[in-house]
């Protein structure tokens, strides 16, 4: 028994120690990373459009899925970046090839994330203007 609340110790004390380096993760790559600083800067201005029209629901969740997924994926990009640098400091095709795939993955996501906006904010941004 006791070993077994020592095994429940240990396991949550390394699950919150997950947590702070995940967190140190986020906060490393937003402190570095400008293309972050401006998702979070646009992610922000997305949120106060979505209260100020009062969008609903199944819009709010949508919206969420694609803040949610860009930051995500910013992260596995900044990530992959990483490691290449730290694999080689010469260049190398499959570098290259690495890098450009990754920055690839995060800009189909950002197009269809400015589709996702405009579906929902500009029919409504053109009911405000009339
Ligand atoms: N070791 C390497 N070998 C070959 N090409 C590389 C290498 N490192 C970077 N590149 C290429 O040089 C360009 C710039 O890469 P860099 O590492 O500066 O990141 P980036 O793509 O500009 O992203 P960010 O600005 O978000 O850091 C990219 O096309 C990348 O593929």
């Amino acid at each position: 028994m006791n070993s077994g609340s020592q095994d429940r110790k240990v396991r949550k004390h390394s699950v919150l120690k997950s947590f702070s380096f995940a967190f140190s993760g986020i906060r490393a790559a937003l402190l570095n990373e400008r293309n972050l600083q401006i998702h979070l800067a646009v992610s922000i201005a997305v949120i106060m459009f979505g209260v100020f029209f009062g969008i609903s629901s199944l819009e709010w969740i949508i919206i969420l899925l694609a803040i949610g997924g860009m930051f995500s994926l910013e992260l596995l990009n900044t990530a992959i970046e990483r490691v290449v640098d730290l694999a080689t400091e010469e260049y190398h095709p499959l570098a290259k090839q690495a890098k450009d795939i990754a920055a690839g993955a995060v800009l189909v996501y950002a197009i269809v994330s400015v589709i996702i906006g405009g579906v929902i904010f500009l029919p409504k941004i053109l009911i405000f203007l009339q």
